[in-house]
């Protein structure tokens, strides 16, 4: 998966960053927003967070949306993927309450970029669902589909014009196996059968959004809408069968059962994810399999709901067999394998997350066997670090990951655009600001939360303008406003 051979990203190869609304906005209860899941959660257990930060500030983009831009412009991308708050605009959730300063501010926002031209790149849901609507059952109530379609029709009719690229949805696999399946995300659930439940709603949801836009808008305003999926590549701690096995299990549930239903040729969820939580169910004594039923007609709306595959990419994880005896029906019980990371793979400030280049390559690969060559976005890699300007680390695994995503490229995965998870330091969940993931850091104490470039927005200038990694590149200054044009 590596060689030293200098590889060149395409000139229409674009180039982007990426925030989320509750992450970065602040402005928690201001100009008429409603409440999500997040601030409830939060507000009630503000000591599951790290250093106690949560979003109610964040980065203050709510104030300093103009700074954001201004950094787009100085790092030289073509696009930013930010997200829409769902309880902003739509503060109960329902499009009979639509809430004009929340709506102002994405106005200013997309205008802004455009005005540069910037590409407004919308996720219409990154986690953050209006409380009013965890009140009614969340993404578990079959009800959530036509909330999400509601939310979806509202935002399309208002910016179609202006925005070219759609997500519907940030990692539904996140969405339903940590938030209703491990207590890790909000709304914290751990019911044992929802993972399922939330699984269905939000693909149908992703799905009838995808057919509106496809019916409604697709002609006259010709966007693409696509889903970002959280996919860390896996593979076996060793070569044994039963971790080889465990393997192609734990793929199964955590890749197939989220693409299977839009990328493969029939649709469906995979028959071995089928076949398992059926099984187990029956063992559990359940009446029926905990995993629901597809109909043919929601088969149909599913398969090819997607006009690319966005790749949420950090790490890769090794699975073995698991001795641990989980009684309880989960979905991690049905998965049923440990996973570990390598011992050698460096280490970023995030427990979870170590360096492992070659996962994104055979990633790439493995779904270009099983779902055809699907056209992908990368839409968020990244690395977290402590706060520090001088951030090497992120900059060797920003490099690491680029040359294997280029030689992905070079062996047929069909990759349109790459994107930073983070343009700035920003509130990582649970682990608050104690875990950066900024091109820029943030000054969380400061007034106006002072954005300031890291040596990695530096690098990635030079990678945008050059469309080459080069392996040892370092700017001979970090101040990013006034580097010339021969200084890159
Ligand atoms: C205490 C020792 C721990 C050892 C852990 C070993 C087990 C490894 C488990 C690997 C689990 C992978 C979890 C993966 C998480 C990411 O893919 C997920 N966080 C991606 O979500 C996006 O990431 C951004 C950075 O975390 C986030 O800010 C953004 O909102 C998400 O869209």
């Amino acid at each position: 998966w590596s060689d030293n051979r200098q590889r060149k990203f395409s000139n229409d190869f674009k180039f982007g960053v990426s925030t989320s609304a509750y992450q970065v906005e602040g402005a928690w209860n201001v100009d008429g927003k409603g409440e999500s899941i997040w601030d409830r959660y939060f507000h009630d257990n503000p000591k599951v967070i790290t250093d106690g930060r949560n979003g109610d500030e964040a980065c203050d983009s709510y104030y300093y949306y103009k700074r954001d831009v201004e950094m787009l412009r100085e790092l030289g991308v073509d696009y930013y993927r930010f997200s829409i708050s769902w309880p902003r605009v739509l503060p109960s959730g329902f499009p009979n309450e639509q809430n004009k300063l929340g709506f102002q501010y994405y106005d200013n926002l997309i205008d802004e970029l455009l005005k540069y031209n910037i590409t407004p790149m919308v996720t219409l849901y990154h986690f953050d669902l209006p409380q009013k609507l965890q009140d009614l059952g969340g993404w578990v109530n079959p009800l959530s589909v036509d909330w999400f379609e509601d939310y979806a029709k509202v935002v399309f009719d208002k910016y179609t014009s202006k925005v070219k690229y759609w997500i519907t949805v940030n990692q539904p696999n996140s969405i339903c196996t940590s938030a209703y399946g491990e207590a890790a995300m909000a709304p914290v659930l751990n019911k044992g059968v929802s993972e399922y439940e939330c699984t269905k709603n939000v693909l149908l949801a992703h799905a009838k959004a995808y057919r509106l836009y496809e019916k409604e808008y697709k002609n006259k305003y010709k966007g693409s809408v696509g889903i970002s999926m959280s996919l860390n590549w896996a593979d076996p701690a060793d070569n044994s069968t039963e971790n080889v096995e465990a393997t192609e299990v734990f793929r199964g549930f955590n890749i197939d059962l989220f693409l299977n239903p839009i990328w493969s040729k029939t649709g469906d969820f995979p028959s071995t994810v089928k076949k398992i939580v059926a099984k187990k169910s029956k063992q559990q004594g359940f009446s029926e399999s905990r995993l629901p039923v597809l109909s043919p007609k929601e088969i149909k709306l599913l398969r090819g709901s997607a006009d690319f595959l966005g790749i949420n990419h950090y790490t890769t994880v090794l699975v073995k067999t698991s001795d641990e005896d989980v009684q309880s029906p989960s979905f991690v019980n049905d998965v049923g394998v440990e996973i570990v990371l390598g011992d050698k793979w460096k280490q970023s400030q995030s427990a979870w997350l170590r360096s492992a280049p070659y996962g994104l390559y055979k990633l790439s690969i493995y779904l270009n066997q099983n779902y055809d060559y699907p056209t992908i976005f990368i839409t968020e890699h990244g690395w977290s670090t402590k706060p520090g300007l001088r951030d090497r680390s992120r900059v060797e695994n920003m490099r690491q990951y680029l040359n294997a995503l280029l030689l992905a490229i070079e062996d047929g995965t069909n990759v349109k655009g790459y994107t930073v998870w983070s343009l700035m330091d920003n509130v990582e969940w649970q682990a608050g600001t104690s875990e950066r993931f900024g091109l820029y850091e943030v000054d969380f104490e400061s007034k106006d939360k002072k954005r300031t470039a890291r040596m990695s927005a530096l690098v990635y200038k030079r990678i945008i303008d050059t469309r080459i990694v080069e392996e040892d590149w370092e700017p001979k200054h970090l101040n990013i406003a006034t580097l010339q044009r021969d200084e890159l």
